[in-house]
């Protein structure tokens, strides 16, 4: 009875206008309890024909029946426990011991634990597994071979597939495998179809398909083929076969890969070369395709939950024992809140800041309290020297002072940039300050300039800029609130007319960090957990990890939701550690409610899973997936209010990205932190609407893609 039966296969790559015709109305014939050797050049197509048999691939014309039903059918177990397949890449998950490993595939097959320890201790004999405890990534490329095989054997199928099984294995042990084979099949139904570049092993094989060029070009047991084209052995067959296709630099390159000798093409015997062409099979009914058991679909469907337990070990795995796994995603959030919480919004020092008082001939006498006062005489309040006390009164607390005894040299110095700017004072500052004082509306407008402080500040460096207009402003008013004190004058006549009351939330000196400092937090956040989904996922399927899961039966939504449930614990475990962090180490207060906050950072986080998701989805490398990320990153940034005010952006981009993963949950963090809002607060639950409509998107774009790959 067959196992498999290709009838017809057609298949081709790239497009239906300009196809890559890789098979070409191929037929195969596998039988139950036999091993079948499947023979061809480098690139004839043997991947694609396996990938087609397991249910990884569809043919484009021609059907396939593999145990009785057609791969991908519901029920079928194929892809599934049914079929082992050991592709030629290792595709196992470097991070793991070899015991955990078995313990993978043999959970996803639905095996139970006592079952893969007997199956374990059995195949490690067998294949002379390394130790239990060893890591894969510390295992030769020969010993992971064998773990992959292994893992093909786990679950004892009926169909075992394996791509190349002996390549690098010595001698000794690709015998004991073969022998292991011939034994088993001879034995039970199993059937086994082994790809080879090595031609004479194939000799043990019940069954030979020799293949080119996408075309079966014979297929009968290795005596009949050697008898049929009267050679002594396969390869000498394999070339007349080939010659008669024409190019034979392919087999050439066949049996130089194999190690053998390859036979002269004058040694041949002319006469059995036959010129005739293979030709497309006739027309043959369609191929009987079995009906699903429901037992079947019992044997094959065991729990969803066993095999998302088993991805999910095996995703905590593989994160937490590389070292940038974990400095990844514990490490990483602090390093960048610090760097944030340390270098952004703190108060520039060391900044100098040059001074010109045309009062004084020696800015000594700034130092001398005997000659800076304030005192009555005739019911009038007298000055001397004031410059000197607002000089005294600023400190170095706003910049370090540099004098000058001329406003030429500070101007110049400032020019140079040796200064951030410098202030200067008349030579009757103190006597126009009285007049303005005594004369009031009346005092001449020479008074009222001589009387002001002359800031000349270098307006480049726009932060620096402000803060000194801010903090010398400041430093003033207090100054002049002094002065009239001392006279005994109200302060109502140095007040502007224009008063800041108790702010209505927030604090009057509301710090740029704070404004930022939840914006910030969630695009770290999200891109974090961006850039780790997509990295994980891609390294997985580069490394045939993804395609050799889904080919033991595990749906592409399982995996997902594995991967989406141990990002959700990762990340939740994450926003605690940032909030707690901001929260203990740099004194962020919060005002609202904390659990409030955990969650909107958490579904900002899955959030970015998913972008990395979906960016893995349709990325084929890691460059593709970087210059993706790195191109979203900047505009969501720069958009998102974070910045910059939104009310300053054109209209219609306001409008626009409103809608952007980041400008609507980052107010909506504001609101809790500085406002101590609550969820049910509108403008608190907008923000995790936005992010969850954002995630259902992903998510949805993202299964759709998977399912369209699967
Ligand atoms: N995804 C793909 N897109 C386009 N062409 C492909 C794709 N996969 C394989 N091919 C091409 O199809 C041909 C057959 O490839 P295949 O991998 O099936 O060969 P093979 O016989 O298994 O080779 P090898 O023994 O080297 O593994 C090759 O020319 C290969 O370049």
């Amino acid at each position: 009875m067959a196992a498999v039966e290709v009838r017809n296969g057609y298949k081709y790559y790239g497009s239906k206008s300009n196809p890559k015709i890789v098979l070409n109305h191929l037929n195969m014939n596998v039988m139950r309890g036999s091993i079948y050797g499947l023979l061809g050049a480098s690139g004839c197509g043997k991947t694609t024909l396996l990938s087609c048999i397991v249910g990884q691939r569809c043919l484009n014309g021609g059907e396939v029946s593999v145990l009785g039903f057609k791969p991908g059918q519901p029920g079928s177990g194929v892809p599934g426990s049914r079929v082992g397949f050991m592709p030629q890449e290792i595709a196992l998950v470097e991070e793991m011991t070899v015991k955990e490993t078995i313990f993978y595939f043999g959970r996803i097959y639905g095996l139970t634990d006592e079952r893969i320890r007997e199956k374990f201790k059995q195949l490690k004999d067998l294949l002379q597994l390394p130790p239990a405890r060893q890591m894969i990534k510390e295992c030769s490329g020969g010993q992971q071979r064998r773990l992959s095989f292994a893992a093909a054997m786990i679950h004892d199928p009926e169909l075992l597939i394996l791509d190349e099984p002996t390549v690098g294995l010595d001698p000794m042990l690709r015998e004991k495998i073969w022998e292991f084979l011939v034994e088993t099949t001879r034995n039970s139904k199993l059937a086994v179809i082994i790809t080879t570049h090595y031609i004479e092993e194939a000799k043990q094989a019940n069954c030979i398909g020799l293949m080119r060029n996408g075309v079966l070009l014979a297929e009968d047991t290795p005596t009949n083929i050697m008898i049929k084209f009267g050679t002594q052995s396969i390869e000498d067959a394999f070339l007349i076969l080939s010659q008669r296709q024409g190019n034979e630099d392919d087999l050439q390159e066949m049996l130089n890969n194999s190690n053998q000798q390859a036979l002269p093409t004058s040694a041949l015997p002319a006469e059995v070369i036959d010129t005739h062409e293979p030709q497309a099979a006739p027309e043959k009914p369609p191929l009987p395709y079995e009906e699903p058991l429901n037992e079947n679909r019992k044997r094959i469907f065991f729990t969803t939950k066993g095999r998302i337990k088993a991805l999910m070990t095996k995703n905590f795995v593989q994160l937490f024992r590389q070292p940038s796994g974990i400095i990844f995603m514990l490490l990483f959030p602090i390093i960048q809140l610090s760097c944030f919480y340390l270098a952004i919004g703190k108060t520039p020092t060391n900044l100098e800041l040059g001074v010109y008082s045309g009062e004084v001939s020696s800015y000594s006498e700034c130092f001398d309290d005997k000659l800076i006062t304030v005192y009555q005489a005739n019911d009038s309040c007298h000055f001397n020297k004031l410059s000197c006390r607002y000089i005294r009164e600023l400190g170095d607390e706003v910049a370090t002072r540099k004098y000058y005894s001329s406003e030429e040299d500070a101007l110049k110095d400032a020019k140079r940039a040796v200064t951030v700017g410098y202030i200067h004072f008349a030579h009757n500052f103190s006597s126009s300050i009285f007049t303005v004082m005594e004369d009031g509306i009346h005092a001449s407008d020479g008074a009222v300039d001589h009387a002001e402080l002359s800031v000349h500040i270098d307006m480049t460096d726009q932060q620096v800029a402000y803060f000194m207009q801010r903090k010398l402003r400041d430093k003033f008013s207090s100054f002049m609130h002094s002065v009239v004190k001392d006279c005994n004058v109200s302060s109502a006549v140095v007040e502007l007319p224009v008063q800041f009351q108790e702010p209505i939330y927030g604090s009057p000196d509301i710090e740029f960090q704070q404004y930022c400092a939840p914006g910030v937090v969630m695009t770290m956040v999200f891109f974090l957990a961006t850039l780790m989904t997509a990295a994980v996922f891609i390294s997985e399927r580069m490394d045939g990890i993804w395609d050799r899961t889904l080919l033991a039966g595990v749906s592409a939504t399982e995996m997902l939701w594995a991967h989406l449930l141990t990002q959700l614990i990762i990340m939740a475990l994450q926003s605690f550690e940032v909030i707690m962090y901001i929260g203990i180490v740099f004194d962020t207060y919060n005002k609202g409610d904390t659990t409030t906050l955990i969650g909107l950072l958490t579904l900002t986080a899955f959030c970015g899973m998913l972008f990395g998701l979906f960016i893995s989805v349709f990325c084929k490398s890691h460059t593709e997936a970087n210059f993706v990320a790195t191109g979203a990153f900047y505009p969501m940034i720069i958009l998102c209010g974070l910045l910059w005010p939104l009310e300053s952006m054109p209209r219609f981009l306001q409008d626009l990205v409103m809608v952007l993963p980041f400008t609507i949950p980052s107010i909506s963090a504001r609101n809790v932190i500085e406002k101590g809002w609550g969820i049910t607060n509108d403008k608190v639950y907008n923000g995790f609407l936005v992010m969850a409509a954002w995630t259902i998107i992903f998510f949805v774009l993202c299964l759709i893609g998977i399912r369209r790959k699967a």
